[in-house]
């Protein structure tokens, strides 16, 4: 369990993390999620005893991260910033890890098969990709079978063939009863991997919430209908769970319908011969309820080039 309280980090007049307080579960996989510069990392840093919080503290498995005897095996970690010398194997570069904490060479060679590094075990840090580096990141933070995981931006880098993997291994560590934190800027990818959500912009809480429960407030799925009975179309739809917007001023003809589906509509208006125009379902885009909830806190916004007036 990873907890939070009150955690704020300041930089001169500047306070890039306020007042977090949230909880990070076991048995899940909490998404933390927030625009570029909202405070993910920073926050991150602060858990695992790296930034020293201006106010507030956390804790992890009940105690403040500097006060683990033997941090390897409690937390693993990944950071965006890592620090591997260049000139060592994949393969050296675990074992001097292993051996700050005593961990044998089987443990070694077993991460390096989870993070599919087994055959380039042998090559120079040096000559990873990007993606490499994340599979090597991963494999350090699992290195000491720690019940807590902390990722920030893991997908990082990865092709689709590692999103795969990443999402899979992330969800069969949380099914383990393991706590993983996962920092992420997309939305997407988060929905299809996390269990819970914490969002924040600009440092502030902005969402702590089950990935059903948010998508639901974003508006569930929709089915439009356009029919020129609509109001006939209405009074036959009604009942229990359906909730039904227009006919409007504007749209006469234009139903939005929840808690029914196309094929129940359609059947329906056939049985009241009541012609369609269209019965188009519609998703809720999670990426547009995202943007939403922060989009006043985003912090680089891309504008439109001013239009100066082009001389004729
Ligand atoms: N050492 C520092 N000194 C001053 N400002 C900093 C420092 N570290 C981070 N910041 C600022 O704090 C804010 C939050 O940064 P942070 O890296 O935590 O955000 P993030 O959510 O992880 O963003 P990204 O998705 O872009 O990695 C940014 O405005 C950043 O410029």
């Amino acid at each position: 369990m990873i907890r939070a309280y009150e955690l704020t980090k300041r930089y001169g007049d500047t306070t890039v993390v306020q007042d977090l307080d949230f909880t990070v579960r076991p048995g899940t996989v909490t998404g933390f999620l927030g625009p570029n510069g909202a405070g993910k990392s920073t926050t991150m840093r602060m858990l695992l005893g790296l930034d020293a919080p201006t106010r507030g503290r956390s804790t992890i498995s009940g105690h403040a991260y500097a006060t683990h005897s033997a941090p390897l095996t409690e937390v693993g970690a990944l950071l965006e910033a890592r620090s591997v010398h260049p000139g060592r194997t994949a393969f050296h570069h675990l074992m001097s890890l292993a051996h700050t904490h005593g961990i044998p060479r089987s443990r070694v060679e077993h991460v390096l098969d989870l993070a599919g590094l087994t055959a380039v075990a042998g090559k120079r840090v040096k000559g990873f990709s990007l993606g490499m580096g994340q599979r090597l990141g991963i494999a350090a933070a699992l290195l000491g079978d720690p019940a807590v995981l902390i990722l920030d931006e893991p997908v990082n880098g990865l092709d689709p063939e590692g999103v795969l993997w990443m999402r899979n291994l992330l969800r069969s560590l949380a099914a383990q009863g393991r706590t993983v934190l996962v920092s992420s800027h997309l939305m997407s990818e988060m929905a299809l991997t996390a269990d819970h959500l914490v969002i924040i912009g600009r440092g502030r809480l902005l969402a702590d919430t089950t990935v059903a429960d948010f998508i639901a407030t974003a508006g569930g799925a929709s089915v439009r209908v356009r029919t020129p009975q609509a109001p006939a179309l209405h009074g036959l739809l009604q009942g229990p769970g359906i909730d039904i917007t227009g006919p409007t001023g504007t749209e006469p003809g234009e139903l939005e319908v929840r808690g029914a589906d196309a094929a129940h509509i359609g059947r329906i208006a056939a049985a009241h011969a009541i012609p369609l125009y269209e019965l188009t379902p519609r998703t809720a885009s999670l990426e547009q309820a995202f943007m939403d909830l922060t989009q006043e806190s985003v912090e680089y916004r891309i504008t439109a080039p001013e239009t100066t007036g082009a001389p004729a």
